[in-house]
This record gives C-alpha cells, sequence and structure tokens, in this order.
C-alpha cells in the first residue's frame, strides 16, 4: 500500500495526534478568566458586588457612572516613505466631552473625525505607518479606558439576521449579564425595548426592520453592559431625515440619562443640530473649534466676522465655513486662507484655556474605584453557558436562514436531476466505466463546492459580528466554534443526502443498499470537509469577495489533482503531496472503490475491462480501502478546524498605542513649530519603549493645567 499522508503513514498519525490534541484543548479547556482589568481581582472592595453577582441575583442597576473624558495635543502622523513627507491626520486636537451632554466631532469628508472617535475609544487600528500620541483622560486618569465601561456603535449595524429584536436583545443580556435571573433580564430588556423605540418592532426579524430601528438596535445591544460614555460614528448616515432625527433623540435621551455621548456627524440637518450639547469642529485633522453648540459657537465665529445669516441653518453655515471651495484656483486660495486662520486663532487660544470643573485629586480616586467596583461586573459566564446560548443563536440562525436552505436545496436537487439525466441508467458495457467514473468526479466536484461557497457566501459577514464580541470579552473562541459546528451538522447534512438519493438511483449505481448508505456517508461527510475548508478561508480574508476568489481557487487545484484529470502515478514529484491533501481526491477514490468492487462488465474481447477491480488498477486505485479514504477524509476536516481556530484566535484586532505627546511641556504646540528632526525621531522609534524613554512625561499630568474647551472670556 502506498504510503501517504493523510493515508496513514508516520507523518500522517504524528498530524492527526497533533490534532486530536488542538481539538481537545481548543473544545474541553476551561474559559480563561474574564477579562479584568489588571489588580481588580485582589481588590476587596469589588467583592461584595462580585459575590451578589454569583450568588444573590442582585438587581440590575441602572445609574450610569458618570465619566468626563479629555484630550489633549491628539496627533496622529502617517510615515509611508522616509521620501515622503510626514502627513498628518490629527493635529494637537484637544477637548472634552462631559456626563449629561451630547457631543458632536463634526467636519468635512475626511477631516478626521473618525479618527478622533477611534482614538477616543483606544479602537484606531494598529499600523506600522501610523504614529498616535497625546493626552486622553477619564475622570482625571490618564489613558484608563480599560477600567472605563465604553460602547462603540460603529457605521455599520451587524447583527444575526433571522433572530427577532427581542431576542437579538435577549441573547446580548445573558451573555453580558450571566448572573441575573431570567425575570431580571426580561423585564431589563423590556425596558430596553421601550426606551430605544423598538416595542412595535421586537418580534420582527433583524432583516425585516428599517436603518433607524437597526441603529437603535446597535445601541440597545451596547447599553447593556451600562457603559459611562457612547461613541457612536456617523449614527445618521443612511438614514431618512425622520429615523435620523429619531436616533439623535435617542442620543440625547441617553446623554440626559448620565452617559457621556460622542459621537461623529458630517453635516447635521437642523433638527439633529438643535440636539448638540457641544461641538467639535474638524478640518484636515485641525481643530477649529471645541465648546458648547448653539449661541456660543455662533458668537466665537463672529467676533472674526463670519456671521450666520438669520435664514441659514448653523449647520450649514459651519459647513460651509470650513470647507475649502474647489470651484476656481481664487476660491480655494481664499477658503483655505480662511479655514488656516480659523485653525490658528483656535490654537492660539488654547493654551489660555481653563477647566470649567476642575477634578480634585480626592474625586480621581473615588471615580477610580467606582469604577473598577463596576467592571468587575461584566465578567463573562461560564464555559457552558457560553457554550448552550451561542449554540441557541447558532441553531435560530441556521434554520430560519430561510433564503441560504432555499437556494442551497435548489442548488442540491437541479444539480441530481441535471447530472443524473445525463448518467441515466448506466448499464454495465464497457462505456458505461468512462462514464461512472466521471459521475463520480463530478458528484465530488459539485458537492464540494456547493458547501465552500455557502459556507463562505456567509462565514465573513458573521465573522465581523464575532469579532466585535469577542473584543468585547463575551464570550471565548471554543465555544462559539463547537456551537456553530454542532448546529449546522442536520441542516449541512440535509442537502447533500438529497443529492446522494437522487443520483444514485437516477443513475442506477451499484444496486445494494450498504452500497447506496456508504456513497452517502461520504458524500455527506465531503460537504462537511468543504465547508470548514471555507470557514478557514473565511477566517483568513476580510471579505466575503475576496473569499469568493480565493475559495473556489484553491478548490480548482484540489480538483485538477483530485485523481480523475491525472493520475497520481504521473504526477510530477514536486505536486506529489497535492492529491495527498484533496479533498476532492480522497472522496472520488473512496466513491470509486464503493462502486467498482465486485462489479462485473459486459466484455466481448480479450483486452476489455472484465471487473471493478480491474478498472480502480486503470487509474491507480486498487489495493486502498473505503476506510482509509474516510480516515483522511476525517484528517482534513479536523485539519481545517483546527487551522480556523489558530486563525480567528491570532487574527484578533490590534489598536495602536497612544504615545505621549510629542512636547509634553507644552499644553500646546503647533506642528509648524515642531523641529522636524525631533518628529522623525519618535515616528522611527517604533517600538512604544523607546518612545516612552524619549518623550516621557516629565512630571504626571496636573489635572487642573489640561484646558476645558470653552474659551476664556466668549
Ligand atoms: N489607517 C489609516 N492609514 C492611513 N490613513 C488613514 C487611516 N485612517 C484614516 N486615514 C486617513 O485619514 C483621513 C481622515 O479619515 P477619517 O475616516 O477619520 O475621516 P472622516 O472625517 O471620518 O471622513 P468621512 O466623513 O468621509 O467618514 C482620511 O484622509 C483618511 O484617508
Amino acid at each position: 500500500m502506498r504510503r501517504q499522508l493523510f493515508g496513514g503513514n508516520g507523518l500522517g498519525h504524528v498530524i492527526a495526534v497533533a490534532a486530536v490534541t488542538l481539538l481537545v484543548r481548543l473544545f474541553f479547556c476551561p474559559a480563561p478568566a474574564a477579562l479584568l482589568p489588571e489588580n481588580e481581582n485582589d481588590d476587596p472592595s469589588s467583592r461584595e458586588e462580585k459575590d451578589a453577582d454569583d450568588g444573590s441575583k442582585a438587581p440590575v442597576s441602572r445609574k450610569v457612572s458618570p465619566v468626563t473624558v479629555r484630550w489633549s495635543n491628539i496627533t496622529c502622523s502617517l510615515y509611508r516613505k522616509s521620501s515622503e513627507p510626514v502627513k498628518f491626520l490629527l493635529k494637537n486636537v484637544s477637548g472634552e466631552a462631559q456626563p449629561g451632554r451630547l457631543l458632536a466631532i463634526m467636519g468635512p469628508s475626511g477631516s478626521g473625525k473618525t479618527m478622533l472617535l477611534d482614538v477616543l475609544a483606544g479602537q484606531l487600528a494598529a499600523s506600522t505607518q501610523l504614529h498616535l500620541s497625546g493626552l486622553l483622560e477619564f475622570n482625571g486618569k490618564p489613558n484608563s479606558n480599560k477600567t472605563v465601561k465604553f460602547a462603540y456603535v460603529r457605521q455599520e449595524d451587524l447583527h444575526f439576521s433571522q433572530l427577532t429584536v427581542r431576542e437579538t436583545l435577549s441573547l446580548a443580556s445573558e451573555l453580558q449579564l450571566p448572573s441575573i435571573s431570567v425575570e431580571q433580564r426580561d423585564e431589563y430588556v423590556d425596558n430596553l425595548l421601550f426606551k430605544l423605540g423598538l416595542v412595535n418592532c421586537a418580534d420582527t426579524e433583524v432583516r425585516g426592520i428599517n436603518g433607524g430601528e437597526k441603529k437603535r438596535l446597535t445601541l440597545a445591544c451596547e447599553l447593556i453592559a451600562r457603559p459611562s460614555i457612547i461613541f457612536a460614528d456617523e449614527p445618521t448616515t443612511g438614514l431618512d431625515a425622520f429615523q435620523a432625527e429619531k436616533v439623535m433623540e435617542t442620543l440625547q435621551n441617553l446623554a440626559h440619562d448620565g452617559h457621556t455621548v460622542i459621537c461623529s456627524i458630517r453635516q447635521p440637518r437642523g433638527s439633529v443640530y438643535s440636539k448638540l450639547d457641544d461641538i467639535v469642529l474638524l478640518t484636515e485633522g485641525s481643530l477649529v473649534y471645541a465648546g458648547p453648540a448653539h449661541k456660543e459657537i455662533l458668537t466665537y465665529f463672529s467676533k472674526f466676522g463670519y456671521h450666520c445669516p438669520d435664514h441659514v441653518s448653523p449647520a450649514e453655515f459651519l459647513a460651509d465655513l470650513i470647507s475649502i471651495d474647489y470651484s476656481s484656483a481664487e476660491s480655494v486660495h481664499s477658503s483655505q486662507k480662511r479655514v488656516d486662520g480659523l485653525v490658528d486663532s483656535f490654537s492660539q487660544r488654547l493654551p489660555t484655556i481653563v477647566y470649567a470643573t476642575p477634578i480634585t485629586r480626592d474625586e480621581l480616586s473615588k471615580s477610580g474605584k467606582k469604577m473598577s467596583k463596576r467592571t468587575i461586573a461584566m465578567k463573562k459566564g461560564g464555559w457552558w453557558k457560553q457554550f448552550w446560548l451561542l449554540l441557541k443563536r447558532a441553531w435560530i440562525q441556521v434554520f430560519r436562514d430561510g433564503p441560504t436552505n432555499q437556494v442551497w436545496a435548489k442548488i442540491s436537487f437541479t444539480s441530481a436531476v441535471t447530472f443524473g439525466s445525463v448518467f441515466w441508467k448506466m448499464g454495465r458495457s464497457q462505456t458505461s466505466i468512462q462514464d461512472r467514473m466521471g459521475l463520480l468526479q463530478v458528484a465530488a466536484i459539485s458537492t464540494a463546492m456547493a458547501a465552500l461557497t455557502k459556507t463562505m457566501g456567509v462565514f465573513p459577514k458573521e465573522r465581523a459580528i464575532v469579532d466585535r464580541e469577542r473584543t468585547k470579552g463575551l464570550y471565548d473562541l471554543g465555544p462559539y466554534l463547537l456551537s456553530k459546528l454542532l448546529a449546522e451538522i442536520p441542516i449541512g447534512a440535509v442537502f447533500p443526502l438529497t443529492f446522494s438519493a437522487i443520483l444514485y438511483s437516477m443513475a442506477c449505481l451499484h444496486p445494494t443498499l450498504l452500497r447506496f448508505g456508504k456513497f452517502c456517508g461520504i458524500v455527506t461527510m465531503e460537504s462537511f470537509a468543504a465547508s470548514a475548508m471555507g470557514l478557514t478561508v473565511g477566517a483568513m480574508v476580510p471579505t466575503t469577495d475576496s473569499a469568493m476568489v480565493v475559495g473556489p481557487s484553491l478548490m480548482t487545484i484540489f480538483v485538477v489533482f483530485g485523481g480523475y484529470y491525472v493520475n497520481h502515478e504521473n504526477t510530477p514529484i514536486i505536486f506529489h503531496w497535492i492529491p495527498r491533501v484533496s479533498l476532492v481526491r480522497w472522496v472520488f477514490q473512496g466513491l470509486c472503490i464503493n462502486e467498482f468492487r465486485d462489479l462485473q462488465f459486459d466484455h466481448h474481447h480479450p483486452f476489455d475491462v472484465q471487473t471493478g477491480e480491474q478498472a480502480l488498477e486503470r487509474i491507480s486505485f486498487g489495493g486502498v480501502r473505503i476506510k482509509d479514504t474516510v480516515i483522511a477524509q476525517s484528517r482534513i476536516l479536523v485539519f481545517w478546524h483546527c487551522t480556523t481556530y489558530f486563525l480567528l484566535k491570532i487574527n484578533k484586532p490590534k489598536y495602536q498605542q497612544l504615545e505621549p505627546p510629542l512636547y509634553p511641556n507644552k499644553s500646546h504646540v503647533k506642528l509648524e513649530e515642531l523641529d522636524p528632526a525631533y518628529v522623525d525621531q519618535a515616528l522611527v522609534s517604533s517600538s512604544a519603549s523607546q518612545v516612552e524613554s524619549n518623550l516621557r512625561l516629565q512630571s504626571p499630568p496636573q489635572p487642573d493645567l489640561i484646558g476645558h474647551f470653552v474659551l476664556e472670556g466668549l
């Protein structure tokens, strides 16, 4: 018997043992402790709340812990090549957001709104080309956003489409608040539905609700953790005026409840603008204004001679004021001059700004304790709890996904009937040998392709949701992957079984019940292995589109080396490994052995093939057992699942570190004033420790020295 990697040699055994060990670790290792901030476990003050959470089903607190966010000298520079000048995406941006107030970051497209929001939320995607510096404080504590609860509502609303609004919220609250009772949870969910105006669509599936409702559902899911700060990136984009206003009204209400709400918004309508309390105006990454909305901002600009006409909405006036007019060379020049002047004027006022409400050291230590106590309540449930919840969700998603299931059913039925008609009732003539092989190869290819494309069409979207949930620390990868695989077994088996049953009977393949059973088993197993490969591809690439390019290309290679087109013995030595890892090859081989063994063919000449065994010898499949091919398929299946696990594990989103400000002793510096050599030195030294040692703050930041954005004298 040939020695083959996936067919049973020593190396094959080593891989199998490694894979089983990994699976055991994946599925049965205990869940890591909840993502707690450092030192939380030792904090005696947090123990009471922990105990209450564990045992006595403490009532769900609806109080929000107030958090003031302050940032100063936030600078983000893009450093592509040494030959290119450094591009500043954010330049010395400072400001403050207070609890109970709705702050909007406004500015033209590309002005850096999303980037500033990402920086404040600590969620700017890490890049070696970026350098980020500045000071960020939560209740006066520098960079302590790991202990502050915040929600980040991104532009895309990602939810499991088959769950209803109530189910989505209920499952989210079970995952985030595992220790509360069912009654408390139901009450909590009802309150959220009411608060966010989702009562009317509570029992509608997510795919059937409108954009505004989706956005409010996203907000509701984020609110379960009782965040102190809510970040929302362009929450009104893509919504009609009515829905946009409702979403902003919701954000305003949340601010009134005590949350600190910070959103980015491109050009709000008048009705939306009137809901804002504070504004940060950005243009090309620079600050034009940061302070209260309404009268104050208009008074500020009128001091420079820019008056908002009565009939123009302030939002439109501000947008025009800070935009560059590209209609002619002259207008570009004059608008650029105006914008530069406004940026300059605001930056000159920053050093004279003082906090409206200075934070004392006492307050700092109290708020620190409060925050650490509350963070402990956000621990996840145990491994099994996570597993059952995720299994429930995956089950609903798979079984209610009518459109996908219908498409798959149609594809299975149509391809089985088509192939069955082409290979209708094959006899035992000599020419039927080629037909049989063709049919078995076609069956192997179409099953693999159908399962692969189905998985790749769905998984990248689901991965985006799972990545966000895992970033929040809601559950571990093991329970997620296992629950998904289990939930998909029944539906994943139905379609290949239907395909097999139709095809087998139409083509009149080897007519015994046992052979039919084995045919169905091999094809179904292939479908699961191809789905596993689809998961790996989905975990490897960022989008469904790229998965649809990579997956079929990879499968085509496995088809070429599938045993039908190229005989294994004629394969160039450098390609010998491909048939060994080709799923299509093992399936084709298994189906051929199942079909041809013990089959007699009509023969009229001495050189005719008389038995199925002779036919198998001609394609080098003699002497192999079906068992070997099934073992090889199982190993391929386990291999793809383990690879998916590791890809998901290592592909966690990474965020850019906020380094101390470039000129730490100055509360505000103009970038043009920076010594280029100094900037270069800081940017090039990508190691955080190096930057830290170069630029370390000389003394801890004094809260009362960092400016509030209310300008003196206004
Ligand atoms: N990771 C990155 N690497 C390089 N450049 C980036 C990165 N992220 C953003 N930028 C650039 O920074 C600038 C600001 O981008 P940002 O998305 O914050 O703008 P925005 O004001 O939110 O625009 P919009 O309203 O169109 O969403 C853009 O020029 C963008 O191309």
